[in-house]
């Protein structure tokens, strides 16, 4: 399907009708083709292409605390993918291709990969757990890690670089790419996932629609040759927040409650935040869980639930603003139901 475009008209093609014209030093002629089409058009036109869906909204993501480790993520693994393709080429590099976040339990490496996903202009993520993909029948683990780059691979086929973009989420990844050899293990299941992993990654019809987000507390484990430039050579350490993060995760967890006039205006969050020190995102959600499942409590009669009453008007409070230990993870989240009683 073509479109001519001069100066002075513009020329929409349909089907079974011929367009002509004349075409002059300015003209533009712009190719598109359907699903089924085998057109491959590489142009010259330095066009930029929008990676990230039109309603992406920073802010909206629900993330709180890791502007820097986003930064971080943007400039490695995307920049690239908004030049037009022959461009990359031309550069003589490829696309990043895969990427590990690595930190202590619970501060948002999930969350990072699944809202990215969401929000990049790219296929229907996959969504996958490290132990899920290992089976214990001879080839199946292997075949596993196929079938995660089939739809990938049938695209990149069709579309060449022209193909979207395919989203691999990792989970607990270090459980399906231990260091070879040291995992004891007589079947060699591991071994060979990982190397069926590195030939899907980096092997000689590697692909340059994917991106494989692997995520795991255990970066030690994983093998050396995964982690390597060209495999999932894009590292980000996702730590416990500081301050300034515990205030805008803790704002993230309490703004629905807040704009529906259930949080106490008397609750600061800065000052939660100041003794929350080593909490880390999930733990920060907890807390206000727990703050505000007593205060829900004290509405409730468990004598006889059917006369518990004023359940409207549930206030998540400061009351008194009991002071309490800090420093102490675990007696400070039991003290959470007392703080914001
Ligand atoms: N930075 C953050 N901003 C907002 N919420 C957060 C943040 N970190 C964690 N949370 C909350 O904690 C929940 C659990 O976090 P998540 O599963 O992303 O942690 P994780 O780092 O993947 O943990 P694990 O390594 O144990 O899998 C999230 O769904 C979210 O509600």
């Amino acid at each position: 399907m073509a479109a001519a475009q001069g100066t002075r008209e513009h020329t929409a093609y349909a089907p079974g009708k011929i367009v002509q014209g004349m075409l002059e030093a300015s003209t533009e002629i712009e190719f598109t083709h359907g699903s089924s089409g085998k057109l491959h058009v590489i142009s010259d036109k330095v066009q930029q292409r929008s990676i990230f869906r039109p309603d992406f909204n920073f802010e909206e993501l629900g993330i709180g605390g890791l502007s820097k480790e986003f930064g971080n993520i943007f400039r490695r693994a995307f920049a690239s993918r908004v030049f037009p393709p022959h461009i990359v080429r031309d550069l003589g590099i490829n696309h990043v291709r895969g990427m590990l976040l690595y930190g202590p339990p619970g501060t948002g490496k999930t969350l990072i990969a699944r809202q990215l996903a969401k929000f990049l202009k790219a296929a229907e993520p996959k969504i996958v757990n490290g132990p899920e993909m290992m089976n214990k029948y001879v080839g199946q683990s292997e075949e596993n890690i196929r079938n995660l780059f089939a739809d990938a691979e049938k695209e990149y086929k069709q579309q060449g670089d022209n193909s979207q973009l395919h989203v691999i989420i990792c989970d607990e990844f270090d459980s399906m790419c231990k260091a070879r050899g040291s995992t004891g293990d007589s079947t060699g299941t591991n071994d060979s996932m990982v190397n069926q992993l590195l030939s899907k990654i980096d092997g000689v019809d590697s692909l340059n629609n994917i991106l494989l987000i692997g995520m795991t507390n255990r970066i030690d484990l994983i093998d050396e040759a995964v982690l390597r430039p060209g495999r999932l050579e894009v590292h980000v350490e996702i730590n416990l927040p500081d301050e300034n993060g515990r205030v805008e995760i803790l704002n993230i967890h309490t703004k629905t409650a807040r704009a529906k006039g259930y949080l106490d205006s008397a609750v600061s969050i800065p000052a939660l935040a100041a003794k929350t020190k080593n909490f880390s995102g999930a733990e920060l959600e907890g807390f206000v869980r727990a703050a505000t499942s007593y205060a829900m409590n004290k509405r409730v009669n468990f004598q006889d639930v059917a006369k518990s009453k004023d359940m409207g008007s549930v206030l998540v409070t400061n009351e008194g603003g009991t002071p309490f230990s800090v420093g102490d993870k675990e007696s400070l989240c039991r003290c959470a139901v007392i703080v914001l009683a």
